[in-house]
């Protein structure tokens, strides 16, 4: 390979996708973690919500994050209101392939909901309480359970391509590093100091899941268990993945932990579910690659499955939800 030069370096640019903003780089993370202590008033994402309010007909109950090459998730919304991000005051910009970026207002069988079509990373440039924001905005627009989505690899070695992992719970590994979107000040507006994390999976909600799926016919592919999120962007080596596994692990993915936490300590309801769009390679001798467009294609493969899925669960949740208001 030849030497980096001076010239390189402004032909580099050239690689910047045409069409994708690069996020503000948050200079406090001044602790070489990206942690950071700042994150956004809750006036700041009161008014956030304001904005939004003002642009839409009806209050959404559920939210919906659609995970990688999942946003067709979001097709299935009557009487639909979207709203770009990068029209939103304040609000990051999706900066992944397979994430549109934008929010989708309306609803799933007269259900009001509200559905992000491109989630944050942290591999993006973004802190975690960025990558968490819009659930805080969800919470102020009236949202009462998340439904969060996401693509992961398979470490569980009788889960297939394309089978859908219910998540029941998950490990926190950024946090073990004491990166967690919590940090910093608390506002007790949102919630507790110290909010506990035993329930974060709503046990009821899985159950109906479970139910979904036998009543779908969709039982023999949907399966329970633990995820975890790494930081990214790289895929894991082997000897990670293993390490995963000995753990207690059954799906490794790049997101959805920080949300949950997020919307645990602002008491939203969370269900959580994992596509499983590659089986993680725990050996040497095997020679697949993970990569992002076999992610995207399993997304594409299981589209319809998924959105018969979640509009069920969307339903049945909101039936729970009348009940408890
Ligand atoms: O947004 P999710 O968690 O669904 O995206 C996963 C993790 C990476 O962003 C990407 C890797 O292909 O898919
Ligand atoms: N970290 C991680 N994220 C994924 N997203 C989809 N597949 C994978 C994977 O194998 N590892």
């Amino acid at each position: 390979m030849a030497p980096i030069n001076a010239n390189d370096i402004n032909d580099a640019k050239a690689f910047v996708p045409a069409k994708k903003v690069l996020p503000e780089v948050e200079t406090e993370a001044a602790n070489g973690n990206g942690n950071s202590s700042k994150g956004y008033s809750y006036e700041t994402l009161l008014e956030i919500a304001n904005f939004l309010l003002s642009r839409i007909s009806v209050k959404p109950h559920i939210g919906i994050i659609c995970g990688s090459g999942m946003g067709s998730l979001a097709e299935s919304i009557t009487e639909s209101e979207s709203i770009s991000y990068e029209d939103i005051p304040n609000f990051p910009v999706s900066t992944v392939e397979g994430h549109h970026g934008k929010l989708v207002f309306g609803k799933i069988s007269g259900v009001p909901v509200v559905a992000m079509q491109g989630r944050f990373h942290y591999y993006e440039g973004y802190p975690l309480w960025k990558c968490c924001l819009p659930v805080r905005v969800m919470k102020l627009l009236g949202v009462k359970t998340l439904i969060a989505t996401n693509a992961a690899g398979g470490l569980n070695p009788s889960y297939k391509i394309g089978d859908v992992m219910i998540v029941k719970d998950h490990i926190n590994m950024m946090g073990f590093a004491g990166n967690n979107p919590l940090h910093g000040p608390n506002d007790e507006r949102f919630g507790p100091r110290f909010p506990p994390m035993s329930k974060a999976y709503n046990y009821e909600y899985r159950n109906i899941a479970k139910e979904v799926a036998k009543e779908l016919n969709i039982d023999n592919i949907v399966k329970e268990g633990v995820y975890t999120c790494l930081g990214g962007p790289n895929f894991e080596t082997v000897a990670e993945l293993n390490m995963l596994k000995m753990v207690g692990v059954d799906a490794v993915g790049m997101s959805t932990v920080h949300e949950v936490i997020t919307a645990r300590h602002c008491d939203l309801n969370v269900f959580a579910l994992s596509l499983i769009t590659n089986e993680c390679v725990t050996s040497y001798e095997n020679n697949d690659e993970a990569n992002h467009e076999e992610v995207l294609d399993v997304g594409r493969m299981r589209q319809d499955i998924l959105r018969l899925f979640v509009n069920k669960l969307v339903e049945r949740f909101a039936l729970i939800e009348a009940k408890n208001p």
